[in-house]
C-alpha cells in the first residue's frame, strides 16, 4: 500500500495516475455490476448474484480507498484480479458466447488497476485461464475467433498503456530536470530530502546537505554576457557531478545556487567533499582571466529536523559564508 497527496511533485505522477484510474474503474464497475447482481438473484442464479455482490464490495472498498488517496495493491492482486478471472470464466460457462464480452473488459480493467509492469504478466495469466475456460465452453470456430480477438484486444491495450507509461516517464523527467544544466531542479527536492530523512531514521545513518552558490555571479553576467554566464553554470554543474559520489544528488535550486544531498555522509565527510569542490572549482579556468569561487553551507541532518529545517540551516550557513567574505565553507 502506498499513499499520495494530490500531485505536488513529479515523483507522485505515476501513483497519482494509478489511484485515479483505479478509482474510475472501481466506481463505474460497482455501479454497473450491482443491477446485474440483483438480476441474477431475481433469475434464481444465486451463486452468480452472491459472487457479483462480493466483487461489488471489492470495487466499493477500492473506490473509497482511492478517493482517500490510498492504493491497496494487494486488494487488487488477491481480490479484484481473481474476481475478474472467476467472473469471466463463470460468464463463459454459464452464458457461452454471450459471456465472451467480459474478458475483454477485464483485460482493460487490469491495466487500470495495477502498475504497468505487473499488469503485463497478470494479463498473460488471465488469457491462459480464459482460453482454457473457452476451450471447454465454445464451439471450435467460435473458440478460435475468441482467441484471435481477445489476443488482439490484449495486444492493443498493451501498446496503448506502454505509450501512456512512456509519456508519463518523459514528462516526469522533464518536470524534474533543469533544462540548462541537466541537474535535478527543485521540484523533487522536498521529497528527496524527506526520503533521506526517513532512510536515516530507519537505518541509523548520516546524511549531509551542501548548499553551494557562485560568488558575484551577477558580475560574471555583466562582464562576460549572459551566454557565458550560462556556460559557467553548465560547466560548474558538470564538474560538481564528476566530483561527487554516485550516491549523492545534485539539484539546481536557483539561478546560481546548487544543493548537494549526500546520503550516508557524516559532517566531516561532507565538509571534505565541499572543500574539494571549492578548491577544484577555483582552479578551473571556466572563464579567461577570471577566477570563479563558490561559497558553501554544509549541514548534517539532526534527528529533530524536518526537511524544511534542514534546508533552512544549510541556507543560513551559506548566508554566513557570504557574510564572512565568500569563497569559503561554513559547516
Ligand atoms: N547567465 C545566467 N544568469 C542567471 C541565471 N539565473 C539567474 N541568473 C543571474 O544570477 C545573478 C544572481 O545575482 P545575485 O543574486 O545578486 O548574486 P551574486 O551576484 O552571485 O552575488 P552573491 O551571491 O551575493 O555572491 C543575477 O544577475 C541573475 O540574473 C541563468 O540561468 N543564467
Amino acid at each position: 500500500m502506498f499513499r499520495t497527496q494530490p500531485a505536488q511533485n513529479s515523483t507522485e505522477f505515476k501513483s497519482d495516475f494509478l489511484i485515479r484510474s483505479t478509482f474510475g474503474v472501481s466506481l463505474v464497475s460497482s455501479l454497473l455490476l450491482f443491477p446485474l447482481c440483483i438480476n441474477s438473484f431475481i433469475d434464481g442464479r444465486n451463486f452468480d448474484g452472491a459472487f457479483g455482490l462480493f466483487t461489488c464490495c471489492l470495487f466499493v472498498i477500492n473506490a473509497i480507498a482511492c478517493h482517500r488517496g490510498r492504493y491497496f495493491y494487494w486488494l487488487n492482486i488477491v481480490g479484484v484480479v481473481p474476481a475478474f478471472i472467476l467472473g469471466s470464466a463463470n460468464g463463459l460457462f454459464s452464458l457461452g458466447v454471450m459471456g465472451s464480452y467480459w474478458p475483454a473488459l477485464c483485460l482493460f480493467g487490469i491495466y487500470f488497476i495495477l502498475p504497468f509492469k505487473v499488469a503485463k504478466f497478470v494479463n498473460v495469466i488471465f488469457l491462459i485461464i480464459i482460453f482454457a475456460a473457452a476451450y471447454h465452453t465454445l464451439e471450435n470456430e467460435m473458440f478460435f475467433r475468441f482467441i484471435v480477438s481477445l489476443t488482439a484486444v490484449s495486444f492493443f491495450i498493451f501498446l496503448s498503456m506502454k505509450e501512456v507509461t512512456y509519456s508519463q516517464n518523459v514528462l516526469k523527467k522533464q518536470a524534474m530536470t533543469d533544462p540548462l544544466t541537466g541537474a535535478l531542479n527543485r521540484v523533487d527536492l522536498p521529497q528527496s530530502l524527506q526520503n533521506a530523512i526517513d532512510e536515516c531514521k530507519k537505518y541509523q545513518t548520516d546524511a549531509t546537505l551542501c548548499v553551494l552558490d557562485i560568488d558575484h555571479f551577477k558580475r560574471i553576467n555583466d562582464e562576460y554576457g549572459h551566454d557565458m554566464g550560462d556556460k559557467v553554470l553548465v560547466d560548474l554543474s558538470k564538474h560538481i557531478q564528476s566530483l561527487i559520489s554516485s550516491k549523492d544528488t545534485l539539484f539546481r535550486v536557483g539561478g546560481e545556487e546548487f544543493v548537494i544531498l549526500m546520503r550516508n555522509t557524516s559532517l566531516l565527510e561532507g565538509k571534505l567533499t565541499a572543500d574539494a569542490l571549492r578548491d577544484t572549482i577555483k582552479s578551473l579556468n571556466m572563464l579567461e582571466n577570471k577566477v570563479i569561487t563558490v561559497s558553501i553551507g554544509v549541514t548534517q541532518l539532526k534527528p529533530e529536523y524536518t526537511w524544511k529545517q534542514w534546508m533552512k540551516q544549510s541556507d543560513e550557513k551559506l548566508y554566513f559564508a557570504k557574510e564572512e567574505g565568500r569563497d569559503r565553507i561554513v559547516a
